[in-house]
């Protein structure tokens, strides 16, 4: 029998300390960071907001515009997806669903974060947070839900940056004890304060190392030796594709031609390879008796 997507997460932490995590932002790009080699990949609901529907990260995206995103991903990789499902999207019924249809869905991992509805991104001020028991009943609610226990919840806290380190502390505790499998500290400054959160809570810690935010961006061995188990980087790919997409937009303008750009550009062939698109090629020319050399032309 093959490993559910869960056991499958759970088993890669064994294996890599820290777990590094590839946001990857659609289909081909989860395909790339699989044959780089990564073990686990994330869909960021930043990432689903911003690249998918052209909408800040202000939960303002819902259950089934995720899903679309997950599906595209799952059916493409044998890596483990973990989730970034918000606040789940509504009260304890609507969270319940949720994890349901992520099962179904194919993902290995959800996180679930304190913030209020109207959410914010991590790294932004003035986030508001529900109290720590309305927290536990969203773990509660999601831990009930699933039916493979091997599905992995990962409570979120944002408390850091308005409640301090201790009372934040006290909520991962609180997290863990309604069922929590692992803990998403977000916004951590420095990494005596992984280390802190780690020893409080016997569970694995996950860092974001997402770029331009409050974390700096330690390394893999760094939070290794402050215990931390999973190393997520979220956004850091499709900030460098935005990147790279609009020099190509601008000098095409200014221009007149890409030529200049042409080398910030994955060339066809590159592209071709992470498709495995001369497979597919092959079986056609077998089933048109075409000659293959002749496709082989202009790669
Ligand atoms: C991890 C995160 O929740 C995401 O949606 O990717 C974001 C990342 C970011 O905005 O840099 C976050 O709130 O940290
Ligand atoms: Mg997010």
């Amino acid at each position: 029998m093959s490993m559910s997507p869960g056991l499958k997460f759970r088993e890669a932490i064994k294996t890599e300390q820290p777990l590094q995590v590839a946001g990857a932002i659609n289909a081909y790009a989860a395909m790339m960071a699989e044959q780089v080699g990564f073990r686990a990949l994330y869909l960021s609901g930043a990432g689903v907001a911003n690249a998918s529907f052209g909408l800040p990260d202000l939960g303002i995206t819902t259950l089934q515009d995720v899903l679309e995103d997950i599906r595209r991903i799952t059916s493409v990789t044998e890596l483990p997806l973990l989730v970034d499902i918000d606040t789940g999207f509504g009260g304890a019924f609507q969270i319940a669903r949720t994890i349901k249809e992520m099962q179904r869905a194919g993902v290995a991992a959800v996180h679930i974060e304190d913030q209020v509805a109207e959410k914010r991104c991590g790294h932004r001020p003035n986030k508001a947070m529900v109290h720590t028991d309305e927290m536990a009943d969203r773990i509660k609610a999601a831990v009930d839900a699933r039916t493979d226990s091997s599905f992995v919840i990962m409570a979120r806290t944002d408390a850091l940056a308005s409640e301090g380190l201790e009372a934040a502390i006290e909520r991962a505790r609180k997290y863990v004890e309604a069922g929590a499998d692992m803990l998403f500290p977000e916004a951590v400054g420095n990494l005596n304060e992984y280390k802190q959160f780690a020893e409080a809570v016997q569970v694995p810690i996950l860092a974001n190392i997402t770029e331009f935010g409050k974390t700096p961006l330690f390394t893999a061995q760094q939070l290794r030796e402050a215990g931390v188990g999973l190393a997520l980087y979220p956004l850091s790919a499709f900030r460098a594709m935005n990147a790279a997409a609009l020099s190509v937009y601008r000098t095409i303008r200014e221009e007149g031609s890409q030529q200049k750009v042409i080398n910030l550009m994955q060339t066809r062939a590159e592209l071709y390879d992470f498709l495995h698109y001369y497979d597919y090629e092959h079986k056609l020319d077998l089933l048109f008796g075409m000659n293959e050399k002749d496709n082989k032309e202009g790669q």
